[in-house]
């Protein structure tokens, strides 16, 4: 095995693809990270809505970098560890901002819809234009979770273990709720014009409500309470009306801040995307989806995570006797899967050692 350390950044051809919805993009490219030796193990790594390919970062900073690294729980002197930009994203891959060869111009609202299944397709050949063939791992959280489980279902003999963490088997009602207020932000901003707007005159108060709603769910009551109370600049008697509030700063920033890494378009795509996530659409239902996945299962979920409900990936679960569950006890909710690494970590560095069961 080589053990020098290798970084790849870069992009890959797949050619002409074929939608699950029937249409065809005339040339798809995914934007991918890959570090790690190359003649070891393939951990392939899904990012989540507004992740990239960047999940151990040496040109960006990598927002697994507390996972994923030289001696961390995936460690990259053992493993090789890929991640591609989702098709439909804006970070490299084909999307929205790419130029539509029949009209010379970005796609914008052209693009078609994208589903789930899609992304795991269009990484599937990726992999193979890479000459890789077999994981050892498929790993994400949220979308990326969603992506996991697609993958274990669609190509159940690619991998030797399947860690979806964040997620649920099909995205619940009160998911969808989120994701439509934050499709209502951006499509009633003015900027949107329809999905067509200037690139130099983007929707960012709509993309930065979406965000701000999106942190709300992402987060608990617990946190927030912690983390702000009720602290701001106010006067002491809390009559002023100009009074704000440390939690509405914050929500504001982070709001803000994702207007300059983002293209609202690309946040559309993907909300819908995540509302089409069933695993049993078109399968009879999630239990018969659920059967067709032959891979070792390390299924983690987060305490309070509101959009992602623990029992959920549990009841999925105990339909798989090799499935273990795990529940980690956070006040981060659903964004558990992007800190406290030492919590859960752990988990998933014992199950990589472990070699297929089945
Ligand atoms: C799967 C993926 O790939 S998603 C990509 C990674 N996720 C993101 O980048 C999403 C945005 N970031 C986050 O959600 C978080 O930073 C996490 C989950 C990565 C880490 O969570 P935490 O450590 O709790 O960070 P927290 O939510 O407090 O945010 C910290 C930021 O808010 C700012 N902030 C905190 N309180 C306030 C406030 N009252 N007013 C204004 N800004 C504030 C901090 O200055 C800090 O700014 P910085 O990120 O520019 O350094
Ligand atoms: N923090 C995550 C939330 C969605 O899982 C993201 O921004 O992608």
């Amino acid at each position: 095995m080589e053990r020098e350390k290798r970084y790849e950044d870069r992009n890959v051809s797949i050619g002409p693809f074929v939608l699950e919805s029937g249409e065809e993009l005339p040339s798809v490219e995914l934007a991918y990270e890959r570090v790690g030796p190359t003649e070891a193990p393939v951990i392939l790594v899904c990012h989540a809505l507004t992740g990239n390919q960047y999940t151990v970062g040496e040109s960006e900073p990598g927002w697994w970098k507390g996972l994923i690294g030289h001696g961390k729980y995936v460690d990259t002197s053992e493993f090789q560890v890929i991640t591609f930009n989702v098709l439909g994203g804006c970070n490299g891959s084909t999307g929205p901002l790419s130029i539509n060869p029949e009209t010379g111009h970005a796609y914008q609202s052209d693009f078609p819809f994208v589903t789930v299944r899609d992304i795991v397709h269009s990484q599937n050949k990726a992999l193979q234009e890479l000459g890789i063939h077999h994981l050892h791992a498929v790993i994400g959280g949220s979308l990326g979770g969603m992506q996991v489980l697609e993958w274990g279902i669609l190509y159940p003999d690619w991998m030797d273990h399947l860690v979806p963490l964040a997620v649920t088997p099909s995205l619940s009602a009160y998911g969808i709720a989120y994701n439509s207020i934050s499709r209502f932000a951006i499509t009633k901003d003015p900027a949107w014009k329809d999905g067509y707007y200037n690139p130099d005159h983007p929707p960012t108060a709509g993309l930065a409500t979406a965000r701000m709603v999106g942190m709300i769910s992402y987060r608990t009551d617990d946190m927030f309470q912690k983390k702000f109370g009720r602290n701001g600049n106010r006067r002491s008697d809390e009559s002023h009306t100009e009074a704000s509030y440390d939690v509405e700063s914050y929500l504001h920033y982070q709001g803000n801040k994702l207007t300059h890494r983002f293209d609202a378009n690309s946040y559309l795509y993907l909300l819908k995307a995540m509302d089409m996530h069933d695993i049993g659409r078109g399968r009879g239902d999630i239990a018969s989806a659920a059967k067709q996945i032959q891979s070792n299962v390390l299924a983690i979920s987060f305490k309070g995570d509101l959009i992602y409900p623990p029992r959920d990936l549990d009841s999925m679960f105990t339909l798989e006797s090799l499935a273990k569950f795990y529940i980690v006890d956070t006040k981060f909710g659903h964004d558990g899967f992007l800190v406290e690494f030492d919590k859960w970590g752990p988990l998933i560095k014992e199950q990589l050692k472990e070699t297929l069961k089945i």
